[in-house]
C-alpha cells in the first residue's frame, strides 16, 4: 500500500477505462488486452492500482470483450467490470455511476492504456488530493512549441504555461460524479480534468511521469518503441588457494591441484556475480543474505546464493539483462572451461546463454594472483526493469 493512502483515512477507489477499440494501433486485439511485456497490457496499470490498496478497480470494458477482460485481470482483489460506452467520457461517467452503491471518499480514474503507473505516481496524486478535490498528472512540454495555420507557422506559444497531461487522474468522488452528470459539452471533453474545470473547480498539478506515456499507436506496442530503464551492478571478490580444496568457477569444477578455500564453496566468480546482481537492485551484499557466521551456509553450493539473487532481482520488478564476469589468475587455464560456466551460470539464472559473457585474465604474475595465492574475480550485471 503508497504510505499516502495508508495514512489517509479516507477510501479510494479507482476507475480504469479499457474500453477504446483501440483504432490507432490496428490489429485484431483492442490494445488494452494485447499482451505486453508478459501479461496483457490492462493488467500492469491494474496490478499496481492493487499494489497501492486501491479497492474497489471499476473497469470499463467493450462490449463483446467480457470474457478477454476477465481472463486479463484473473486473480485480482476486488475488480470488478462494467461496459463502457462510446467515448472515453461515456465510459469513465458509467463506472463512476456503477462505484455509487458504495461510494469511494476519492477515486483515480486512469487509462488502461498507460500501463507503467508507479507506486510514486499514486502516492503523489493521494497526498495532493488532501489540499483539493482534483488533481492531475502532468510534464513540462520540452520542445519549443507554436501555431500553425495552413501549413506555415503562425505564431509562438510560451511553454512555460504548457503541460503535458497524464492519467491517473484523482478526484474527490462526489464532486466528479456530480461534474459528469452535470456536463454540458462535446460528447468527449478529452479528461476529466476538462470536466471538473467545467463545473467550477480548481484542479491541481502533480508530477508525472516520462514512463506513463499513452500507449497509442501500433509502434508503441513496439518493445523497442519503450524505454526499459535498465540498472547496473559490480561485484568484486577474491579466495585464497589453498591444498586440499575442490576448485569451483562460474559453477563449474576446474581439475587443479589446489582449491579456493572459504565458508561456502569459495566460487569467487559467483561470488562477485552475486554482488554484481544486488548491487544492480541496491539489495546489499552477499555477506548481508549469507552470513559467513551462520553454519547453514558452511561448505553451501555457491549456485543457491547466485540463484536467490536472481530471485531477488526479479521480485524487485528486473529481469537480467546480461552479466560479464572476469576471472583473474595464473592458474589454471580457463580456456577451456569457458563454455561450461556460460552454461552453467545461463541455468542458474534462467537467462539465455548469449547473455552470459565469462572471460579470464592475468596479472602478468604480479601480485597476489600472479603469485598464485589466490583467484579474485570481478562481474558486472545489468538489470531491465519488467
Ligand atoms: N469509448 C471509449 C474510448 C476509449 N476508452 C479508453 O480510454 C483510454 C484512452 O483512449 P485512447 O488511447 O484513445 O484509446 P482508444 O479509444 O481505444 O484508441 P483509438 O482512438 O485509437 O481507437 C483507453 O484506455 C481506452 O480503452 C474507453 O474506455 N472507452
Ligand atoms: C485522458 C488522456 O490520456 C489525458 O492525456 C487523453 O486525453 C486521452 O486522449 P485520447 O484522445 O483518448 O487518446
Amino acid at each position: 500500500m503508497t504510505d499516502a493512502l495508508s495514512l489517509s483515512s479516507r477510501s479510494t477507489a479507482a476507475v480504469v477505462v479499457a474500453a477504446g477499440k483501440g483504432l490507432r494501433t490496428g490489429g485484431m486485439v483492442p490494445k488494452q488486452f494485447v499482451e505486453w511485456r508478459g501479461k496483457p497490457l490492462v493488467r500492469h496499470s491494474v496490478e499496481a492500482l492493487v499494489e497501492a490498496g486501491i479497492r474497489p478497480i471499476m473497469v470499463a470494458i467493450p462490449e463483446g470483450w467480457e470474457e478477454v477482460a476477465a481472463t486479463s485481470l484473473g486473480g485480482l482483489a476486488d475488480v470488478r467490470f462494467v461496459l463502457g460506452g462510446e467515448t472515453r467520457q461515456a465510459s469513465v461517467r458509467v463506472a463512476l455511476e456503477a462505484l455509487e452503491p458504495d461510494a469511494p471518499s476519492q477515486v483515480l480514474i486512469h487509462d488502461a492504456a498507460r500501463p507503467l503507473l508507479s507506486q510514486a505516481v499514486i502516492g503523489g496524486l493521494i497526498e495532493a488530493l488532501q489540499r483539493g478535490v482534483a488533481t492531475i498528472p502532468v510534464l513540462p512540454v520540452v520542445d519549443s512549441m507554436i501555431r500553425g495555420e495552413r501549413g506555415a507557422m503562425a505564431g509562438k506559444v510560451e511553454r512555460e504555461e504548457l503541460y503535458r497531461v497524464q492519467t491517473p487522474q484523482a478526484f474527490d468522488y462526489s464532486t466528479i460524479l456530480d461534474a459528469h452528470r452535470s456536463w454540458q459539452g462535446e460528447p468527449d471533453a478529452g479528461d476529466d480534468a476538462q470536466v471538473a474545470v467545467a463545473a467550477g473547480h480548481e484542479v491541481l498539478l502533480a508530477t508525472g511521469d516520462e514512463a506513463l506515456r499513452k500507449v497509442t499507436f501500433a509502434a508503441d506496442l513496439e518493445e523497442q518503441g519503450m524505454i526499459r530503464a535498465t540498472r547496473t551492478g559490480i561485484g568484486f571478490d577474491v579466495h585464497r588457494l589453498v591444498e586440499g580444496e575442490e576448485l569451483w568457477l562460474c559453477g563449474v569444477k576446474v581439475p587443479h591441484g589446489k582449491g579456493l578455500s572459504g565458508h561456502s564453496d569459495a566460487d569467487v566468480a559467483i561470488h562477485a556475480l552475486v554482488d554484481a546482481l544486488l548491487g544492480a537492485v541496491a539489495l546489499g551484499d552477499i555477506g548481508d543474505h549469507f552470513p559467513p557466521s551462520d553454519p547453514q551456509w558452511k561448505g553451501a553450493s555457491s549456485d543457491r546464493f547466485l540463484a536467490h539473487a536472481a530471485h531477488l532481482a526479479r521480485d524487485a520488478g528486473y529481469d537480467i539483462g546480461n552479466v560479464d564476469v572476469t576471472i583473474i589468475c595464473e592458474a589454471p587455464k580457463i580456456g577451456p572451461h569457458k563454455t561450461a560456466m556460460r552454461k552453467a551460470l545461463a541455468r542458474i539464472l534462467g537467462i539465455d546463454l548469449d547473455a552470459v559473457s565469462v572471460k579470464a585474465t592475468t596479472t602478468e604474475r604480479l601480485g597476489l594472483t600472479g603469485r598464485g595465492e589466490g583467484i579474485a574475480a570481478q562481474a558486472v550485471a545489468t538489470v531491465v526493469a519488467r
